[in-house]
């Protein structure tokens, strides 16, 4: 199984929301769609399952020996943007109901479903209508609504959104399970520490164009910042007094009002060390390598996108 997007281009009206995107998802890996509101992560989520199709550009699913334009449906299992279950209707009835759309024996279906209602903690909730559980469980229904029918990829679309921090634990765990089992797992995150904890490889885009592409080692690379000094003065001295000091390095201040020096690499650490050392006594130094979620305001803030609004 390979999905390759090339040269992607998909316009709304007046909006340009992808413009010409390229990657590769390859089989068995937790792929994360990252970007801010509007990115056009949604977007490229509707051409991947083929509900639109692409402007300009391909999108080319290698699966059983064939080439798909999109993700076949049986093999598909999908989150959507907009949940879509029946909210009268019992969990159960629900499962079941989609299971067999898919084809799948009910005793198969009921056995699935109990073992992964069990693991989200809803088993008790089974015969209750939709619509009496919470908006987190409710969520945590439609997770397994997506693999009942152990499709071959799965696309999930903020599956962390509306839970609280344990049952996000639960969803990386539930996900992790996935990939166990040699599902293909594409999801779109806002929530950086669940992502890096998961995602093999990642996409960062805005604006419709990717911005960091590969593992997290790649995008480190890519942004050029592999490491980042945290340093703490007895007195601290003026930002000017620090920027001429510093004219080789960006720096920023830390909520503690510690001075954050980045680091194109290991190497730079001895002249970024003499340079402050001309500054003042140094109470604390760490060094420590930037997290996803400090890459991603610097990508995003660096990154200088075309303009969406396309003329009429
Ligand atoms: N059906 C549509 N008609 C017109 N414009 C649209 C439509 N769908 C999306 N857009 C526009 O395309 C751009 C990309 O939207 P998209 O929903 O793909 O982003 P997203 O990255 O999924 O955002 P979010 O994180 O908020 O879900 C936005 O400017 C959005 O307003």
């Amino acid at each position: 199984m390979q999905i390759s997007v090339e040269g992607v281009v998909k316009s709304y009206a007046h909006v340009k929301a992808v413009k010409g995107m390229s990657f590769i998802v390859n089989e068995g890996e937790i792929f994360a769609l990252l970007g801010p509101n509007g990115a056009g992560k949604s977007s490229l989520v509707r051409m991947l399952v083929g509900f639109t199709h692409a402007d300009e550009g391909r999108i080319a699913v290698h699966l059983n020996d064939q080439e798909y334009g999109a993700i076949p449906n049986d093999e598909l299992g999908y989150l959507p943007e907009d949940r879509g279950l029946y909210a009268e209707k019992t969990v159960s009835q629900n499962l079941l109901y989609f299971a067999a759309l898919h084809g799948l024996d009910k005793s198969t279906a009921k056995e699935r479903m109990d073992y992964w209602l069990e693991r989200f903690e809803l088993l008790d909730r089974k015969d209750q209508p939709l619509k009496s559980l919470s908006k987190g469980n409710q969520q945590k229904v439609q997770l397994v609504n997506a693999v009942l029918h152990q499709p071959k990829i799965v696309i999930l679309d903020e599956p962390f959104s509306g839970l609280d921090p344990i049952n996000q634990e639960k969803v990386v765990v539930f996900l992790a399970e996935l990939k166990q089992q040699g599902m293909t797992v594409i999801l779109s995150a806002h929530q950086m520490s669940m992502v890096e904890k998961l995602a093999d490889r990642m996409l960062l885009m805005n604006h419709g164009e990717v911005v960091l592409y590969g593992s997290l080692n790649d995008i480190q690379q890519q942004i050029g910042v592999g490491a980042q000094l945290l340093v703490e003065f007895e007195e601290l001295p003026k930002v000017e007094t620090i920027a001429m000091a510093l004219q080789n390095f960006e720096f920023s201040f830390n909520e503690h009002h510690l001075l954050e020096v980045n680091l194109a690499s290991a190497s730079q650490v001895n002249e970024a060390l003499t340079q402050l050392l001309t500054l003042g006594h140094i109470t604390k130094l760490e060094s420590k390598k930037m997290d996803l979620h400090q890459l991603y305001l610097k990508a995003i803030s660096d990154h200088q996108g075309a303009p969406d609004y396309v003329a009429a």
